[in-house]
């Protein structure tokens, strides 16, 4: 694709703050509390929560991060000027996965926990939720991406190349959204360059990857939802039910 330079540097700086205003919580606080984390009593208190309590507060929590998802996306210069349809499209696809890209900032790789409700919780914290699979596969890949110790400009623009995949199927105006893709593709690679972290394109997780974990959500979310059939509409959040149910 043909960018001139200032479109490229236009192009970066959308991407970056389009991430530093929707990013949710700063690195630095987390940081400070991802030491923190819940005593035994505290643990055993979430683990004999019934199960129906204790998605929806994990349910509600994840809607709020992927609102600031939404936001972030609305930022990205072309996704509005995209077709209303296809911005559905790619959020209902890339709204869990962009979550779990997100949550990687929000994980502690030396102990093994995730920041939840002010703390840092450990695996077995959820296991009310009956999806420890779930949760498993969603700890290894933020292992996988702290590994990489990625920035927040990498942050920003592997979260903007995972959002705008232009091989989603029910894609209306998939030229449009390809033009798009590669552009950022293009200056995330660039930023790559100079920064002499080209490597990193080769090790972050494959798209495969994410969309599994996202599959096993969907597969869990209706597991749920036939042991509870009535909780999933009244409890939880609009948006969680348009992008998931
Ligand atoms: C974008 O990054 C982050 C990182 C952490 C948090 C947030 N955003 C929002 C604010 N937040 C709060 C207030 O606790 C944190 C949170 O929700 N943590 C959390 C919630 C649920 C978890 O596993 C259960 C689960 C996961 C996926 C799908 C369904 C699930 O269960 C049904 C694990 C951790």
């Amino acid at each position: 694709c043909m960018i001139s330079a200032t479109e490229l540097e236009l192009l970066m700086q959308n991407v970056i703050f389009a991430h530093q205003e929707t990013c949710q919580f700063r690195q630095e606080n987390l940081q400070i509390l991802r030491w923190e984390t819940f005593s035994p009593e505290e643990m055993q208190n979430f683990q004999q929560k019934p199960m129906d309590q204790m998605w929806e507060r994990c349910v509600c929590h994840i809607t709020d991060a992927i609102q600031y998802i939404v936001e972030f996306a609305k930022r990205l210069s072309g996704f509005t000027d995209l077709n209303p349809n296809d911005q559905i499209v790619l959020l209902k696809a890339g709204a869990m996965e962009l979550l779990l890209i997100r949550m990687s900032r929000a994980f502690n790789c030396f102990n093994n926990t995730v920041f939840f409700e002010g703390k840092y919780a450990q695996l077995e914290l959820f296991h009310s939720l009956g999806c420890t699979d779930l949760i498993t596969s969603m700890f290894d890949l933020c292992q996988s991406l702290c590994a990489l110790n990625l920035s927040e400009h990498e942050m920003a623009f592997f979260n903007a190349i995972t959002l705008l995949n232009p091989s989603y199927p029910w894609l209306q105006d998939k030229h449009k959204v390809d033009t798009l893709y590669r552009k950022i593709h293009f200056a995330f690679r660039h930023l790559l360059r100079r920064t002499h972290r080209e490597f990193i394109l080769m090790k972050l997780p494959e798209k495969e990857k994410l969309s599994n974990i996202c599959q096993l959500h969907l597969e869990k979310l209706n597991i749920f939802r036939q042991m509870y059939p009535t909780i999933a509409w009244e409890r939880f959040p609009p948006l969680y039910k348009e992008l998931f149910i």
